[in-house]
Parts: C-alpha cells; sequence; structure tokens
C-alpha cells in the first residue's frame, strides 16, 4: 500500500457564514453592478501591484473579493487601445469581483519578480519586472469550448511589505477555512490499472491543487479489485467520521466498490447485521399485484422464509430506517467524489459535464455538493421454480444496470482487459453479430405523472421542444423529458418514494399524507423476448453517448429509467444503438423500445440466461429486484451545466 500524507495546518477560524452557493458566478458579471451590498462586510484592504496591470487596492469582504485600479494609477495607465486589444481590456484586467466561494487558494508567495504593465503594448516583448513580496489568488474560469469545464486562472498581486502581505493571506485563508463546505481532509483511492492505466499520473496532475488549497489527502493506491470495497467496509467509525469525504481515481467501477464498502459500513457501523426477512420483491404499490405470485410462485412473506443477504445486510424497512439514521447521524458530511480515470466516467460526465480531473478536483476543493439516487440490486441466482431460498446477493449501483446485450459486451470485454477501454467496441462487434434474445418478464411500478413530476417544471431539451406540455394522468412522454442540470428543480422537488415502496400495503401510501387523494402506483408487467433489459439511475454521458442512456434521468429524483429492448431485426437493433451514439437523437422512439420513469421493478428470466451487469461490474443473477433510494449518497458535485 502506498501511503501518503499531505499536511493540513489548522489556522484559525472566523464566526461567520458559509457561502458557497451552486451557481457558479461569471468574475466580469458583477464588474458594473456597483452594488456594494452583493459585496458583503470589508474585513481588510490592501494596496497592491495586479502583475502586468498596475496598481489595485485590493479588498476582501467575507463574500467576495473586490479589485479596482487606484485612481490615479488607473489614470497613468495608457488608455491606448492597440494595447488593450492586445493584453487585454484595461477596465476588466484591473477590476476583479470574485465571491470567495470561487477562490480554491490564497498562497503567500514571499520575494519574487511580478510582471509590470508593459507600456510598448505588445505582448511578444519581454515585460519588465520588480521584486515584490507576492500574493497569489487561484480562482477559475469556465472553458470556451465547455462551459462545464473549469481552467485554473491565477492573478499574482505584489506588495512592498512582506508583512502586510502575509497578514491579508492569513486572514483569507481564514475566510476559506471557514466555509465548512470545503473539504479539509480526503481519503484518496488510485486504481493504477483503470482505464488506460494513467490513474497515478492524473492524481498527480491534481494533486498541487489540494496541496495548494490546504486539504489534507491520504493516498491509497489499490493492490487489486476488492481493495478499495475492504478498507471502506472495514474502517472504523471514528476513521470515516475524521474525514470529509473518499475520492475514487478511477472509473465507475471502482467508485461502485466505494460506494458499497460504504453502504455496508453504515449497516455495520448502525449494527443493522441480524438477519431479517426481506421484502423487496413482494412489495407492491396498490396491494392488488405481486410478481411472484404471476410467476406461479410464493413470496417469502407467504412461504414465512427468513431470507439473508450477503454480509448479513438487512434490506427491510426496519434496515432501511437504520441506514438512513445512520446518513443523519453518523457522517453526514461524508461525500464521495471522482477525479475522472477510468474506460466510460459515466458518473463523472453525467455530475459534473466534464471527463476533466481539474474540474473534478475544483468541484471537490470548493465543497460542491449533491445527493444522488443509489439503486439497490437484490439478485437469486436460481430459477423460480427452484424457489428463493438461497441468500440473495446485494449490490448498489449509481448509474446503470442492464441485462441481455448489456451483460453479454461486459462478459466478453472482461476477456479483452488487455485491449484497454477500446475492448467494449470489439465485444460489443461480437454481440451484436450473435443478436440474442432472452425470455424474461420484468414488473415494474407504474407511479401515476400527478406523483412523479412537480408543477412547474417545464420539459427543456434538444427532444422536447417540438413537443406540446400537457397535464395529464399517467407519466406523459413530455414529463419524462426535462434535463437534470445545476440547481434542477426535479431533483429539488416532488414526493421521496424511497420510503413508500417500502411501506408493504396500500394503506402505506394512505398512510402518507402528502400522497391522500392521490391516484395510487400500480405494477405493470411486460414479457416476452427481449435483447435487453436496462435501468439508468443517471443520464450516464459518455464519450460515445453524448446525451447519455437516458438522456433524462435525473440524479436524485428517486427514479431510475427502465429501458426495454424487445426482440427486433438486426439492421432495427443496429438503428437503435446508433441513436445512442448520436447527439439529440431519440434512441426510445422505436415501436420495439419501452421506456418507463419507476422507483422499483423486477426481473425474472427464463430459459437460456444472459448476466446483469451493476455499474460495469458482472452481477449473475436469474431474479432481480432494483429499489431506487433517493440521495441515498452525498457527491463532491453539482450537475452538469447544460
Ligand atoms: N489494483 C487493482 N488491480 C486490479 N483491479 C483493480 C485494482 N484496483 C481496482 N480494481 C478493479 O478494477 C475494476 C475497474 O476499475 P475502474 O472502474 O477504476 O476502471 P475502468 O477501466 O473504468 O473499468 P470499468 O470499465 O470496468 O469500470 C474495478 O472493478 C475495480 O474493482
Amino acid at each position: 500500500m502506498d501511503v501518503e500524507n499531505h499536511r493540513y495546518m489548522p489556522v484559525e477560524n472566523l464566526e461567520q457564514e458559509s457561502y458557497r452557493h451552486g451557481d457558479m458566478a461569471d468574475p466580469s458579471r458583477d464588474d458594473e453592478s456597483g452594488d456594494q451590498e452583493d459585496r458583503g462586510n470589508p474585513v481588510v484592504e490592501i494596496s497592491c501591484y495586479l502583475e502586468h496591470v498596475g496598481e489595485v487596492l485590493l479588498l476582501l469582504t467575507d463574500t467576495h473579493l473586490v479589485c479596482h485600479p487606484v485612481e490615479d494609477a488607473a489614470d497613468s495607465m495608457p488608455g491606448d487601445a492597440g494595447l488593450w486589444l492586445c493584453c487585454g481590456n484595461k477596465d476588466s484586467a484591473a477590476h476583479l469581483h470574485l465571491p470567495l466561494s470561487e477562490i480554491f487558494a490564497v498562497e503567500y508567495k514571499g520575494l519574487g519578480p511580478v510582471g509590470q504593465f508593459n507600456p510598448s503594448g505588445f505582448c511578444g516583448l519581454a515585460t519588465p519586472q520588480q521584486q515584490m513580496y507576492r500574493i497569489v489568488l487561484h480562482t477559475f474560469q469556465k472553458s470556451e469550448s465547455n462551459s462545464c469545464k473549469w481552467v485554473p486562472k491565477a492573478f499574482v498581486f505584489g506588495h512592498s511589505n512582506a508583512k502586510d502581505a502575509q497578514e491579508w493571506v492569513q486572514k483569507s485563508q481564514n475566510l476559506l477555512d471557514h466555509d465548512t463546505r470545503r473539504p479539509k481532509r480526503l481519503l484518496v483511492f488510485i486504481n493504477p490499472y483503470g482505464g488506460k492505466g494513467l490513474g497515478v499520473q492524473i492524481w498527480e496532475k491534481v494533486a498541487p491543487l489540494f496541496y495548494r488549497a490546504k486539504v489534507e489527502t491520504k493516498v491509497v493506491k489499490t493492490e487489486r479489485s476488492g481493495h478499495a470495497h475492504g478498507i471502506m467496509k472495514h474502517a472504523s467509525k471514528e476513521e470515516l467520521n475524521a474525514l470529509d469525504g473518499v475520492i475514487v481515481v478511477g472509473g465507475d467501477g471502482l467508485f461502485n466498490e466505494v460506494l458499497n464498502g460504504l453502504v455496508l459500513h453504515r449497516h455495520k457501523a448502525n449494527g443493522a447485521a441480524k438477519p431479517q426477512r426481506t421484502t423487496d420483491v413482494q412489495t407492491h404499490g396498490d396491494g392488488h399485484h405481486k410478481p411472484e405470485q404471476q410467476n406461479g410462485h410464493h413470496s417469502s412473506e407467504e412461504k414465512g422464509e427468513e431470507a439473508v443477504l450477503t454480509d448479513g445486510l438487512d434490506l427491510d424497512e426496519s434496515g432501511l430506517q437504520n441506514l438512513r439514521m445512520n446518513l443523519d447521524n453518523s457522517n453526514p458530511d461524508l461525500r464521495l467524489g471522482i477525479i475522472p480515470a477510468g474506460s466510460t466516467d459515466a458518473v463523472v460526465v453525467s455530475t459534473t459535464g466534464a471527463r476533466d480531473p481539474v474540474t473534478s478536483a475544483l468541484h471537490i476543493i470548493l465543497g460542491d455538493s449533491m445527493p444522488l439516487d443509489i439503486l439497490r440490486m437484490t439478485g437469486w441466482n436460481k430459477s423460480p421454480e427452484d424457489g428463493l431460498d438461497e441468500k440473495p446477493k446485494v449490490q448498489y449501483a449509481a448509474s446503470f444496470t442492464g441485462y441481455g446485450f448489456y451483460g453479454d459486451v461486459t462478459k466478453e470485454s472482461e476477456s479483452l482487459r488487455w485491449m484497454g477501454p477500446a475492448r467494449y467496441d470489439a465485444a460489443g462487434f461480437k454481440v451484436f453479430m450473435k443478436h440474442k434474445r432472452y425470455e424474461a418478464e420484468v414488473s415494474f411500478l407504474d407511479i401515476p405523472h400527478s406523483l412523479s413530476s412537480p408543477h412547474g417544471v417545464v420539459p427543456q431539451g434538444p427532444w422536447t421542444h417540438h413537443l406540446p406540455f400537457t397535464n395529464s394522468n399517467s407519466i406523459s412522454q413530455e414529463n419524462k423529458k426535462v434535463i437534470c442540470r445545476v440547481n434542477c428543480a426535479t431533483c429539488a422537488k416532488g414526493p421521496d418514494f424511497s420510503h413508500i415502496v417500502s411501506q408493504h400495503s396500500e394503506e402505506g401510501y394512505a398512510s402518507n399524507r402528502r400522497l391522500e387523494g392521490l391516484q395510487a402506483p400500480k405494477w405493470q408487467t411486460r414479457r416476452g423476448k427481449f435483447h435487453s433489459v436496462g435501468a439508468a439511475i443517471m443520464s450516464c454521458r459518455n464519450d460515445k453517448a453524448p446525451d447519455g442512456v437516458a438522456a433524462h434521468a435525473h440524479l436524485a429524483d428517486g427514479f431510475l429509467h427502465l429501458i426495454l429492448i424487445r426482440e427486433c431485426s438486426r439492421p432495427a437493433h443496429l438503428r437503435q444503438l446508433l441513436r445512442l451514439t448520436r447527439k439529440g437523437a431519440d434512441p426510445f422512439k422505436f415501436k420495439f423500445v419501452e421506456h418507463h420513469k419507476t422507483p422499483l421493478f423486477t426481473f425474472h428470466s427464463h430459459g437460456k440466461q444472459s448476466v446483469w451487469i451493476v455499474d460495469g461490474e458482472l452481477f449473475p443473477a436469474h431474479t432481480v429486484s432494483g429499489q431506487v433510494f433517493r440521495g441515498l449518497v452525498n457527491l463532491f458535485a453539482c450537475g452538469p451545466e447544460i
């Protein structure tokens, strides 16, 4: 195990409110507003030299950093248009108005050269320099090509007095430290073999950002599959409580390991390891329709079975309560983060909008936070006819789970790992040519539109502009099509079905006051031959599918998107798959494709089996139930800015 520590230097805290907000402000946005109230209470002001610009006043308030030219110094700056065309606009260069929430580090750099204003007007010429005591402010700007991608930007200021410069930096640091959303201590797992095997190099690229921001990091290079899972699962409550977050430098598979380790840890820590009867498969919405009964076998409830889950994890209602309680009481601030270094990186792209290690690192350092829905998959290997008396497997998923085509491709790709990310193309081609279909039965809880979509959410996105928005009593096509983005209204509002579906009867719904008088959810069942059955918990955007597998899946609305691809011709299946690769194309607009938004589904396969995949990992199971838990974990992200 390779462990490395960057020391965190504690500094004095100030009694102030934190101020990080989800919506990133454009530094130039407030320049001309002149709105003093926006700028917070002054803390300290210093006169210094902004590199390449001139004399400025640097004002630190409790919410902003404001920089403007010293009047006489500004007057002395030549207003020659040629100069500013070359080096930037004079006003915008000397004026800064940065929320502190966008400053990720402030450094005192001691005596050194500070580039002076270049009166010649040509950037190509060497600028004069002066030895000064330097202050460096680290912020970021959005990339011109992708607004979700953040590029670090540093402002260098020079001052003639070391003590004053140090004092100013210390006061700024105190303010940044007081932002409780910013993490102080992180555990970092690096998969050296994920993706193109660049995990270590990627970490080395972003580690200086954490060091600069004075975030202490404990780094563990994974030595084998399951290593990170074991560390998370066996960590003591105190060890996890001492952390603000756990970061994965790897792909969706390593993230899934950490997620599952964390959930198991929470169960263990809460003493919820006693075996109890599961209630998943027989859970039903309307009290009339139970998937097991349709299949001619009995529910575990009827048989009085005690189904014990892997690692002693009990999954009934009390287990769920324990899980939630522990989320609230144990370390509610523990967030998960991903620095992309995998083959697909769908979780990162879906939650930040960019597949960029630096952007992810900045989201982490600045303490962005958003809840993330998690799907719990419970699987049995035996066929329903054999009974369900075996121990079911349980796996939690954040992005995608699928059977048939998806499972076959992943299984095939396992033997091609040596090819790196290209293995998915090779395996995909091979599996597609086989054109297999599987006989199965899929049931899902159909939630009426009135329960699933908060009022006032207007459909958006490339697929929706031609669609009329109407109120209807079932989940209409229109209302499935609201893109999830920063400050998403759909994720912020709407009922939480996680606890509703864990109540076992119709009365369960009636007892929920928010749902009184509303149409009850109903089970729907589909039987037949399927090329694939997929469940997207998030959009799963990636390089190959720019809109994702389910473009309108939300990160924290409590629903998954169930996608059923029924038996069809090979060219038709190809057309459907190709639509996934085209931005703005609708991959659901085929007669053989069904798409449902649901918090709960069950699956039974008959005859020749494929395999399930859960977040890219194989999950062999004949019978499966999947249930979404709304916002079960928190992530260092704030949704894509698309
Ligand atoms: N040191 C290691 N050696 C071998 N396997 C590892 C190691 N560390 C982690 N793993 C496993 O490798 C798998 C893939 O890791 P990761 O997600 O980081 O990369 P990836 O290329 O995106 O893979 P995938 O596409 O399967 O998600 C994970 O299931 C993880 O458990």
